[in-house]
């Protein structure tokens, strides 16, 4: 069991998966936080409070291991967390839980800070790590609900609320002696929104950059990196590959990877002024991170959720509507999205019930459903187009 030192600073992290181990606990950890993490996951919890550390496989050109130490597991509905999130030496709260999941989460968090207020009135920071804008933003509305006025009046003076960009690849972990251990690329960056603080970082948090452009980061990030992986996911599903790298050797899909985030790097360019050339390498290196042949990221976990990644500003529709909007051109975009229609995967209930939809409607009709293009519409109609060019290549 592991303990925490007298005055070292702690932060409460929700979600202890693949980014929570491999990216923000170990961030935290190695910038001298105790972690306390809390996840639903009764068989994680033992194994965090079993194992006294664990490895973060860097796994990139040259490869390096990291151990971290410095944390204990609680379940997140146990008390113990409202008490860890109470303590004046609860610096942070961090999430990496998934966006669905910050409403889950938000009257535990609000009884914690209730608890934190009764204690004393020390600030705290706030910080979803989740892949949507405006993450952090979103559970705070959730946690606001189940406090009175009082208490929110406190809330917007002491406790912060910073959206952030978090970008790492961390796909599942391979199976190894000790099931904590995670693989993880080399590249991370995490930026964070300085105007949602309410108190400074301190100690600072080792790869944190703080910024005062987070709406340029976050989209930068959301519509090349995950736009990008998305749809290599989809098409990679679509023509029966299991892998993200696999998917990108095929040069029909790598064409269409690179031709949306040419599309979607126009518009980006138009509305956040970015350097032409440095965006290109921006996307040139996002699609050097994707072959990394050492992560063996699957499509289905790239390209779960779809219904979320199909949702009106996430990585398929924003950077198109966008583009439309500059009146730009989105074939390889609407490829993109087409590909996701074909998202077949029984165990992901967000797949099953958009191939039922479809089933139901059809195509046509569940396009507009999801994507809000009307029948009719230039894009509605590339979209449809290119569903039924791949459906007929599948069979
Ligand atoms: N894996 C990656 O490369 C990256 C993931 N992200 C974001 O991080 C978030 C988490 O992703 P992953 O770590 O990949 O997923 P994951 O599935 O590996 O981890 C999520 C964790 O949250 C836990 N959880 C679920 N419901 C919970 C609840 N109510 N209370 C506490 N814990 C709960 C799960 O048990 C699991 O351990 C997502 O929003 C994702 O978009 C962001 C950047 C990179
Ligand atoms: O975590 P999400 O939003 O389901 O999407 C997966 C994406 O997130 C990442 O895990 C990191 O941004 C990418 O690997 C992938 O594009």
């Amino acid at each position: 069991m592991h303990e925490r030192q007298p005055n070292q600073p702690q932060a409460v992290h929700f979600g202890a998966g693949n980014i929570g181990r491999g990216f923000i606990g170990a961030l935290l950890v190695e910038s001298g936080y105790f972690v306390v993490f809390a996840d639903v996951d009764t068989k994680l919890i033992k194994e965090l409070n079993t194992h006294d550390s664990y490895e973060v496989h860097v796994l990139d050109e040259t490869e390096r291991t990291e151990e971290i130490h410095s944390y204990s597991g609680v379940l997140s509905h146990a008390d113990e967390v409202l008490h860890a999130i109470a303590q004046p030496h609860t610096r942070l709260i961090t999430t990496a839980v998934g966006p669905n999941v910050l409403v889950r989460i938000a009257p535990i968090i609000a009884k914690g800070l209730q608890e934190r207020l009764a204690a004393g009135d020390s600030p705290l920071n706030i910080i979803a790590c989740e892949n949507m804008v405006g993450q952090t933003e979103t559970l705070g509305k959730y946690v606001r609900r189940y406090l009175s006025d009082e208490e929110n009046a406190w809330l917007g003076d002491k406790v912060g609320f910073a959206n952030c960009s978090v970008d790492r690849i961390v796909p599942a972990a391979a199976q190894t002696e000790n099931p904590l251990d995670v693989g993880v690329e080399d590249f991370s960056e995490w930026a964070v929104d300085r105007s949602g603080l309410r108190t400074p970082i301190e100690p600072p948090v080792r790869g944190m950059t703080l910024t005062d452009a987070l709406p340029a980061y976050i989209e930068r990030k959301l519509y090349t990196l995950n736009c990008g992986h998305a749809i290599a996911a989809y098409l990679g599903f679509a023509h029966g590959l299991d892998r993200i790298d696999q998917a990108l050797a095929n040069t029909a899909i790598l064409q269409d990877v690179r031709g949306a985030l040419g599309e979607s790097g126009a518009a980006l360019v138009r509305k956040h002024g970015f350097d032409e050339r440095e965006h290109e390498q921006y996307v040139e290196r996002a699609l050097h991170r994707f072959v990394n042949p050492k992560l063996h990221d699957d499509v289905v976990r790239v390209g779960r959720q779809p219904l979320r990644k199909l949702a009106k500003g996430d990585r398929l529709l924003g950077p198109t509507v966008m583009a439309r909007e500059y009146g730009l051109p989105v074939d390889h975009l609407a490829r993109g999205i087409a590909a996701a229609f074909l998202f077949d995967l029984k165990d992901d209930p967000q797949s099953v019930e958009l191939i039922g939809k479809v089933d139901e409607v059809g195509i046509e009709r569940a396009v507009v459903e999801y994507t809000g293009f009307e029948a009719g519409s230039d894009v509605h109609g590339k979209i449809v187009e290119a569903y039924l060019q791949l459906k007929e290549s599948k069979t």
